[in-house]
């Protein structure tokens, strides 16, 4: 396993640190077969897709048994990771392209992961209650808050990763009386750099 992960993580307890190792070879397997991960992203994977996706984890702190969708996961990210650090948190990976969704159920199933399940479906098309939902690089602020709020999905909370300069992003949430903004600050430390971390109360 990456040192960084024990660095940012240092109560990573036997099991958690045996899945953060098993992950990149998992991946570098699935994605031989299944492009999910950009080749030349795959020699930085630890920084780049594992460290990135806990980022959240810095910010969000899920009660056990909450429940949690990553909306466009791709190939598993940031809810492969997060569902490996928060083990008792239900986690429902979502994204539209069936083939991402099989390399994610690929992952979880070695891992043994009891707390992942994954489908192809489009987020507006996803019904229930959520504690939490998880996204990153997937769409601007006012694409996902409706997806959250106006159509079968209810969710408390929105927490988004991403990068770059939010301000406008920000300016067009405001016409959503009932969301709050909360922050979207560069998260300090040697790998979450470039990321931030957008997290909106909803209702
Ligand atoms: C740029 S990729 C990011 C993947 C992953 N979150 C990551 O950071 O590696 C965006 C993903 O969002 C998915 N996506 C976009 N809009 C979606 C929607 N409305 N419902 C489900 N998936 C969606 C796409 O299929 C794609 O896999």
């Amino acid at each position: 396993m990456d040192n960084s992960l024990s660095t940012y993580f240092p109560d990573l307890n036997q099991e958690q640190k045996e899945r953060f190792a098993a992950l990149k070879p998992l991946y570098e397997e699935w994605n031989a077969q299944i492009n999910v991960i950009s080749r030349k992203d795959m020699d930085h994977f630890y920084e780049r897709h594992v460290l990135h996706s806990l980022a959240l984890a810095l910010y969000w702190k899920p009660k056990p048994e909450a429940k949690a969708i990553d909306i466009g996961t791709g190939g598993g990210f940031p809810g492969i990771p997060l569902a490996i650090l928060y083990p008792e948190v239900n986690f429902l990976l979502v994204d539209s392209i069936g083939k991402k969704i099989k390399v994610v159920n690929e992952v979880a199933a070695a891992l043994g992961l009891k707390n992942v399940t994954a489908i192809q479906e489009r987020a507006e098309n996803i019904p229930g209650k959520f504690d939490a939902v998880l996204t990153r690089a997937v769409s601007r602020l006012n694409v996902l808050i409706p997806y959250c709020i106006n159509g079968k999905m209810k969710a408390k909370t929105l927490w988004c990763l991403k990068g770059g300069d939010l301000r406008e992003e920000v300016e067009e949430i405001d016409r959503y009386p009932s969301v709050v903004y909360k922050l979207g600050q560069k998260i300090p430390g040697e790998f979450f750099e470039t990321k931030q971390v957008v997290f909106v109360q909803l209702g």
